[in-house]
């Protein structure tokens, strides 16, 4: 068919295959342009997403792929690129894992949202930069459902830290592997990663990408996050300032 063939050339310079662990591959999809409202003003971002599978046989057209896969039951994440990312000498790079509460539904009981928020507007204030949003990231990689239960064990008094672990997950369950290829893929030159985190600079060190500066982005501060922010600072080891980076 006349169509299959068109979107079949289409989609072959649109969606990428990453080769990732083992027999696995990262797909990425994009760029798509989108237009996104920060501060009042509109602002053209690239649009990508990516997914981890089985690495497809060469021989199976995209859209057979596209086709036969469920996808919208897969944890897709995001990058949403402004500027000429790709050349640019300095590059402002948030890795926003997904909050649900904070990020959609505006909850204050962490700061996650304005964190979002604070980090469309820098990138567009310095021009070029890029925001990877996580999905599989939720609730520090316990997923939405454990998120809800830990945030009813914290009301017994516990904090985040004790409540992951009362209910059997480790503190922190994330990982950074496919973001950091996906960077790459995306930008080869150093980055300038804002975060309070400093687990994301040491892993993107790992994984061979040249963090020039970190930016700590403490927004967001309420009397109903004091507490969690607090323990962000005296138990999992969050950035009170930006370090000095030595080149
Ligand atoms: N398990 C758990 N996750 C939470 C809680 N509050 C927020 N989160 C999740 O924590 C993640 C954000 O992690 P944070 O520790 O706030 O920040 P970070 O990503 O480590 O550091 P920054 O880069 O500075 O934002 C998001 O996925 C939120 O859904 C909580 O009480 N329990």
């Amino acid at each position: 068919m006349r169509t299959d063939i068109q979107v079949e050339k289409l989609l072959s310079e649109h969606v990428k295959q990453i080769p990732y662990r083992h027999d696995k591959s990262i797909y990425v999809s994009g760029p798509v342009a989108l237009p996104v409202a920060i501060a009042g003003q509109v602002h053209n971002f690239k649009w990508y997403c990516w997914f981890v599978e089985e690495a497809i046989s060469p021989e199976e057209p995209l859209i057979a792929f596209v086709r036969r896969h469920r996808l919208e039951e897969r944890q897709v994440s995001s990058a949403l690129v402004y500027g000429d990312f790709e050349t640019q000498d300095q590059a402002l790079v948030r890795i926003h894992s997904t909050c649900h509460t904070g990020d959609i539904f505006g909850s204050e009981k962490c700061d996650c949202g304005p964190q979002l928020k604070h980090a469309f507007e820098r990138i567009v204030e310095q021009g070029t930069g890029a925001i990877f949003y996580l999905a599989n990231h939720e609730g520090r990689s316990i997923g939405l459902f454990a998120k809800n239960i830990a945030y009813k064990i914290q009301e017994l008094g516990f904090d985040t830290v004790q409540a992951n672990e009362i209910i059997g997950y480790g503190i922190d369950e994330r990982r950074y592997e496919e973001t950091f290829k996906v960077i790459r893929y995306l930008r080869s030159g150093p980055i300038q990663l804002i975060t309070n985190n400093p687990e994301k600079v040491e892993e993107a060190r790992k994984a061979g990408i040249h963090v020039s500066d970190v930016l700590v982005n403490w927004v967001g501060g309420t009397i109903h996050n004091r507490n969690y922010m607090d323990v962000k600072i005296k138990k999992t080891g969050h950035l009170q300032v930006s370090p000095v980076i030595s080149s």
